[in-house]
């Protein structure tokens, strides 16, 4: 029998935590520890705002990526260059990247679904993208109109573009713990396409809860799978928190070795093809569980704080942070 819990290192309490396991046989044993540091992305102006059934003004699109900018965030991804009939949010994206003012240091990524997008990106200045693919056919088709393996060929494309422009590039796999459409989703398709898009040449690939189905234990499984392809250096998360299980989740892929976490100022957001589906899992709370077992962000809380109060009084919405709630940052 072990019984497994969380202590502080010797190192003091400022110091990470660590999972002990303490067994009859083998007394205490450290067996994983939490990084030190974590990457936080924050997807709010891009993930965040592309369900909004009412057109936010670029502006304010700018105004809180200048906001977000000031508060450490590494990096913020900023648009989409989608197709406007399928998401009309998005449809201002030059005038989004023209605008905002970029922070040395911080990346801002924008979504490329095809070389189309991807060429339109780069002139519009953007130094990094992220192609988004899926675990699930019928997702895939819904999202972005072809199959899986359609979807990799025109990835594979824009890959090819992106490192004759020396244009980094991120992978996004969408459903890896669920599906609206079909369900449950069997770890090998993740690891599958995750697989693909690595061996592509994307520098991390996000592993994303979409209808934030998962719990602790399906996180677990599926990273155990997806791990044995792809290096736990190179994975992200990206947590909705539909069932409110995001920040648990989070906690065990730091357990297994992931460093970076996708998350949304406020709590904003959804796939607009992905029905139900709530906000990504707020950034503010990320960082307030993040901070307190000892991890650093470079992050400060209070301005994420203040650009999540910005968007919510823009839309005049309540902020679905358990964080700014509490600390009555509205
Ligand atoms: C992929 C397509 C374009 C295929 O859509 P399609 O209709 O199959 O495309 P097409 O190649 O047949 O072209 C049709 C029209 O779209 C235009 N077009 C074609 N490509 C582009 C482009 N890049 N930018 C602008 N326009 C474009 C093209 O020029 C043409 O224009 P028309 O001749 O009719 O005037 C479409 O399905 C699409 O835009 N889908 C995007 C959906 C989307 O953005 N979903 C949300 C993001 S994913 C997400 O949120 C999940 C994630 C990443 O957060 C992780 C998670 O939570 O799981």
């Amino acid at each position: 029998m072990c019984q497994q819990y969380l202590a502080f290192s010797s190192a003091g309490k400022s110091a990470p935590l660590v999972w002990v396991t303490r067994s009859r046989t083998a007394g205490l044993r450290a067996c994983q520890t939490l990084p030190e540091k974590v990457k936080i992305v924050e997807v709010g102006p891009r993930d965040g705002l592309q369900n909004e059934k009412t057109i936010v003004p670029s502006e304010t699109k700018i105004h809180l990526i200048d906001l977000l900018s000031a508060s450490g965030l590494p990096v913020i991804e900023a648009t989409s260059f989608v197709s406007p009939k399928w998401v009309p949010q998005m449809a201002d994206q030059v005038e989004v990247m023209k605008g905002i003012s970029r922070r040395p240091g911080v990346s801002y990524p924008v979504l490329t679904p095809n070389l189309k997008g991807f060429q339109a990106a780069v002139q519009a200045g953007a130094s990094e993208v992220a192609i988004f693919g899926a675990a699930s056919e019928l997702f895939s088709k819904k999202n972005i109109n072809c199959s899986v393996d359609e979807s990799l060929q025109r990835f594979d494309e824009v890959m090819k573009a992106a490192k004759e422009a020396g244009v980094p590039v991120r992978g996004y796999v969408s459903c890896v713990l669920g599906c609206p459409y079909e369900g449950k989703v069997e770890p090998v398709k993740v690891a599958h396409v995750a697989k693909r898009l690595y061996a592509m040449g994307c520098y991390e690939i996000s592993l994303g809860d979409t209808i934030g189905v998962g719990t602790p234990g399906s996180m677990r499984d599926m990273l155990e799978v997806v791990s044995r392809e792809v290096p736990v250096s190179a994975l992200a998360v990206h947590c909705h928190d539909t069932y409110g299980q995001a920040l648990a989740n989070i906690l065990v892929a730091l357990q297994m070795g992931v460093s970076v976490v996708d998350s949304s100022v406020a709590g904003l957001g959804g796939c607009p093809y992905a029905q139900g589906a709530s906000g990504n899992v707020a950034t503010e709370d990320v960082v307030y569980m993040l901070h307190g077992l000892g991890i650093q962000t470079g992050v400060d809380l209070s301005k994420v704080m203040d650009a999540g109060a910005f968007i919510c009084r823009s839309l005049n919405r309540r902020t679905n942070s358990k964080v700014a709630q509490a600390t009555c940052k509205l």
